[in-house]
């Protein structure tokens, strides 16, 4: 029956796969089929006029290298012009530089651009980030983010890979959650927009138009952490990858509203020492796939946006990762007088605090561990001999500071069930301390800010630079 159906395929269709087979840059690049008739189809970048030859590179996305496309004077059409899509067939041939480049027989442009009618970006000028970024829209023709979003692809891809090597499930937290999960306040409420639909659904015991959907307050989610916490009570080790959300006025160039975050759990660790091993291992194994797979592309990027030798990836691959604790790192930070937010024992550190850590380290890793409990959330677990601190940790990393925070979680039934009560969270996290009642373990995870990740391993500045659609206070366009 398959058969019968390949065979009535019409000829057209087995002509014209056979005659000029598509393919991407990369494919070509990679495989190197000289003499082939090959149909590529992409975006003009850049012209150079010749006396009897026009060429012009062809950018398909597919790669950061772009093909020369070779065009006779007589073949070129008037709409063929910096920006265009367009269409070549033609043969493969080695140039006298031995590169692959394409000579066209013939050539369809798609879609014409005209830059004077407002194109953004003008042929073989750089523009500053914040220019860029105010044409979301056409951002990713740029060679600088368009080379962004596919080491972005990579990163995801290597961090599954470590998760899977592991044995580690991957879970889809959900984006609407009921619960603030580090009980900040930083959460973005959600209710139908549509009023109509709002007031036939409010209910005797839910009259605010807040809980009339759902039978109670819903937010978009800050954290999956809780509900991998319930799936490592089953599967041992879990993870997501997904987007998490922060209602925080901070325009800083490290916080964005809207950010994807790794986070991981684990069941049957009750202790510091296998929970850092947990993080530098998939911060490692992660930028060391990165380094082995797309050296090639990260090598462009960090040259086309001139990123700093002392911030090498190649310091997050070398562990075991440096460890202090929340109180060396103050007496550390104590005997500097060089901050404009003086140092006080007890209180969060500031990002200039991390990033002089990360300094007094030679620009590696550190990890900072044994925490001030009031500077935790309530689910960090306390540390037996010394009850003022808990187990937490936070890892800082050049350029950022702080990209992953993690720690044992509070499994004690009674312990939680009161730290729960003094928050007043009770009820609403009646299941969470459910947990701890039927077939309870210890567990302890993470959570790595996944843009931030790309700001260590590429030495980004601004986080809105390595999202598709970043969004920050005052700013959700599209
Ligand atoms: N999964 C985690 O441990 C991340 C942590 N809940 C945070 O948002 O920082």
């Amino acid at each position: 029956m398959m058969n019968m159906k390949l065979l009535s395929l019409p000829c057209r269709y087995t002509l014209s796969r056979h005659l000029y087979s598509s393919c991407s840059v990369k494919d070509i690049l990679n495989t190197q089929p000289e003499g082939c008739k090959k149909k590529l189809k992409g975006w003009a970048k850049a012209m150079r006029k010749m006396k009897e030859n026009i060429f012009v590179d062809l950018d398909d996305g597919s790669t950061h290298r772009r093909l020369q496309v070779v065009i006779p004077k007589n073949k070129i059409p008037a709409s063929l012009t910096y920006g265009c899509s367009f269409e070549a067939e033609g043969v493969l041939v080695r140039n006298p530089n031995y590169q692959l480049e394409l000579v066209a027989e013939s050539i369809n442009v798609y879609g014409s651009c005209v830059v004077q009618d407002g194109y953004p970006f003008a042929p073989r000028k750089t523009y500053h980030p914040e220019y860029v970024r105010q044409h979301l829209h056409i951002r990713p023709r740029t060679a600088t983010f368009s080379s962004l979003l596919r080491l972005r692809d990579k990163l995801s891809s290597a961090v599954r890979n470590r998760f899977a090597e592991d044995n580690f499930i991957e879970i889809n937290a959900p984006v609407l959650s009921s619960n603030d999960c580090e009980g900040a306040g930083e959460v973005f409420a959600v209710k139908p927009d549509s009023e109509k639909l709002v007031k036939e659904m409010i209910s005797k015991d839910h009259q605010s138009p807040m809980e009339a959907f759902f039978n109670g307050q819903t937010y978009l989610t800050v954290s999956g952490q809780m509900h991998l916490e319930c799936m490592a009570r089953a599967l041992t080790k879990v993870y997501t990858l997904g987007p998490t959300f922060r209602a925080e006025n901070s325009k800083s160039r490290l916080h964005l509203s809207e950010f994807y975050m790794i986070e991981a759990e684990q069941a049957f660790i009750d202790n510091t020492e296998e929970l850092l091993s947990s993080i530098e291992k998939t911060t490692s194994t992660v930028v060391k796939q990165l380094l082995e797979n797309s050296s090639d592309e990260i090598g462009h990027y960090r040259n086309i946006i001139g990123a700093s030798k002392d911030n090498d990836p190649v310091n997050m691959v070398n562990v075991p990762y440096e460890v202090i604790s929340y109180q060396k790192a103050c007496d550390v930070l104590e005997k500097e007088n060089c901050f404009k937010n003086s140092m006080i024992r007890g209180k969060p550190l500031a990002k200039e605090h991390e990033l002089f850590l990360v300094k007094y380290n030679g620009q590696k890793p550190i990890f900072v561990v044994d925490w001030p409990k009031d500077l935790k959330p309530f689910y960090t677990k306390a540390i037996p001999n010394n009850k003022s601190l808990v187990y937490a940790v936070d890892l800082l990393c050049p350029n950022v500071g702080e990209l992953c925070g993690g720690s044992v979680r509070e499994d004690d039934y009674d312990v939680l069930k009161e730290k729960l009560s003094f928050a007043g969270l009770e009820d609403k996290l009646h299941w969470y301390l459910e947990l701890r009642k039927f077939g309870n373990v210890s567990t302890a995870g993470f959570g790595i800010g996944f843009e931030r990740f790309l700001q260590v391993l590429l030495d980004v500045q601004n986080i809105k630079d390595t999202i598709a659609f970043p969004r920050w206070p005052h700013n959700c366009k599209m």
